[in-house]
């Protein structure tokens, strides 16, 4: 048995494990970094950069072969980034074990015992799997082995219509399976109304079947997959379940290790702390929030703040965009029109510009869209776009917000025409317009200038 005694001990080389580990060991912490599987986690091997490798490869034409050899030879060439070798180098000594809690400030892989100074969790999440009467008949394919297919499925039937099974159903479709939706609530349920309608009927229009309000009450392998729904029985070649997600807090022994925690994930504080033992911070899909790769990496920063430096840190949500890669894009950052209203009720305004009024738009064809933004006190609050590049519109609008800034530091950049990011400007314009170009006092004070000047 070898024993370590460092300041950090880092759990999962993920999206968030890695960037605590990289910025600990460059700041000068010893660290322990420990992974019981694939270094990179999700995100890298079966998450972001596969799916949207698949997505690129379906907009390309590329046949199903060479999609599957694209989304390959992706994640080969991010690899090296997320190695063992890169994180030994950089000073890190790296454990390839799965990590459980000995005690509340012991953790243990394989022969070696680490203690440290502080510990963090940063396990990530799996695909859930629904107890579904038949589902061992046939084989439930999930995000973990759905790049790995020999072959194209003929029909693919997908049960979950979250961002997962929306951006999967697309990219087959584009490779030319048939691809049929079932989702129990709403596809996209958790967007705006009006911009989750618009990826919805585009996905239909590209002859994918989207059932909403389905129940999946059993599932056979008769000709191949058949699923049997509250709307009738559907069949296909192959199952893809994107039904959500649990969090891997299993193998750590968290009870020993007095770690407070639900089935949603570790109960931490705003500043991502454990609330039951402070050694122990919580980053990432593992600590009960929003899951996504660009909030694993900024828990990261947040919890060096206070782990090395012994800085008041706090993870806060409101400037946390999130964006699906479907074909219209749809991109969010704080809350939605509905949720705003819920918030705010009379105090906020919500303006809204369409894609067909921007020049770039109807110049390249790509006119389905628009963007509302959400504005409280002269200040956005929460931004949606739907429509192609939302995913690029948002930045904008993320910087806007994580700085504060008031809609009119929108209004007054100057933008190069034509871009599709003057779509941004134009929503700011259309909350100013009625201020400025519907206002009597406006009128009256012009009249008066205009009567004296000479
Ligand atoms: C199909 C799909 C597409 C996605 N697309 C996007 C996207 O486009 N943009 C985006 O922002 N997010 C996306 N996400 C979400 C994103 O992948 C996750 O939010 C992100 O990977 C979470 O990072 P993490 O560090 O919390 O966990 P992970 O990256 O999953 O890393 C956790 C690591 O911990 C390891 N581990 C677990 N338990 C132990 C243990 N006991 N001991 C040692 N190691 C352990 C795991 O093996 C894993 O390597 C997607 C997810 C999926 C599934
Ligand atoms: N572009 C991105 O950033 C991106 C892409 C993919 C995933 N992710 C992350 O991964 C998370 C998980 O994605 P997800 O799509 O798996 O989960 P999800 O929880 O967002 O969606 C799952 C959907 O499945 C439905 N469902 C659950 N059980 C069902 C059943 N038995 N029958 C029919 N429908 C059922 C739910 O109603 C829900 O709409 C996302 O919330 C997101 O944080 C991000």
């Amino acid at each position: 048995m070898t024993e370590l005694n460092v300041d950090v001990c880092v759990i999962g080389a993920g999206s968030g494990g890695l960037s605590v580990a990289a910025g600990a060991v460059q700041m000068g912490a010893s660290v322990v970094l420990i992974e019981g599987h694939k270094m990179g986690g999700d995100c890298l091997n079966y998450g972001c950069v596969p799916s949207k490798a698949l997505l690129h490869a379906s907009r390309s034409g590329m046949s199903y072969a060479d999609a599957i050899a694209h989304v390959r030879s992706t994640i080969e060439t991010i690899e090296p980034h997320d190695s063992e070798d890169r994180f030994e180098g950089l000073g890190c000594t790296v454990i390839r074990d799965w990590a459980r809690f000995a005690s509340p400030n012991i953790v243990q892989a394989g022969e070696t015992r680490v203690r440290a100074r502080r510990f963090v969790v940063a396990t990530g999440s799996s695909p859930v799997v629904p107890p579904i009467d038949g589902i061992d008949s046939v084989t439930a394919y999930t995000n973990e082995t759905i790049f790995d297919l020999p072959e194209k499925p003929e029909h693919l039937i997908i049960i979950g219509g979250g961002p997962i099974g929306m951006e999967m159903a697309q990219a087959h479709r584009g490779l030319g399976c048939d691809v049929t939706v079932i989702e129990a609530a709403q596809a996209l349920g958790r967007e705006d109304a009006d911009a989750r309608a618009v990826v919805v009927k585009s996905l239909r229009d590209q002859w994918i079947t989207v059932h909403e309000g389905t129940a999946v009450e059993r599932i056979s392998n008769e000709n191949g997959v058949t699923v049997y729904t509250s709307n009738g029985a559907i069949t296909g070649s192959h199952l893809l379940v994107a039904a959500g997600r649990k969090v891997n807090i299993d193998r750590l022994n968290l009870r020993d290790a007095n770690v407070a925690h639900t089935a949603k994930g570790i109960t931490v504080g705003d500043d991502l702390r454990s609330m039951s033992n402070k050694k122990v911070y919580a980053i990432g899909d593992v600590a009960g929030g929003m899951q996504f790769t660009h909030l694993a990496g900024y828990h990261a920063g947040v919890i060096i703040r206070s782990m090395l430096l012994a800085l008041p840190a706090k993870a806060k949500t409101h400037h946390i965009p999130r964006v699906t890669y479907t074909a219209p894009e749809l991109a969010q950052i704080g809350p939605t029109e509905d949720e705003a209203r819920k918030e705010y009720g009379s105090k906020v305004t919500v303006a809204r510009a369409e894609y067909t009024g921007s020049d770039r738009a109807i110049a390249t064809g790509h006119t389905t869209g628009f963007i509302k933004v959400m504005v409280v006190k002269g200040r956005p609050v929460g931004v949606t776009i739907v429509g192609p590049d939302a995913g690029e519109l948002i930045a904008m609008w993320s910087m806007a917000i994580a700085n504060n800034l008031k809609l009119s530091a929108i209004s007054n950049t100057v933008l190069p025409y034509p871009t599709m990011a003057e779509i941004n400007k134009r929503a700011a314009s259309a909350y100013f317009t009625p201020k400025l170009f519907e206002n009597p006092n406006v009128k009256r004070v012009v009249g008066l200038v205009q009567r004296f000047l000479p």
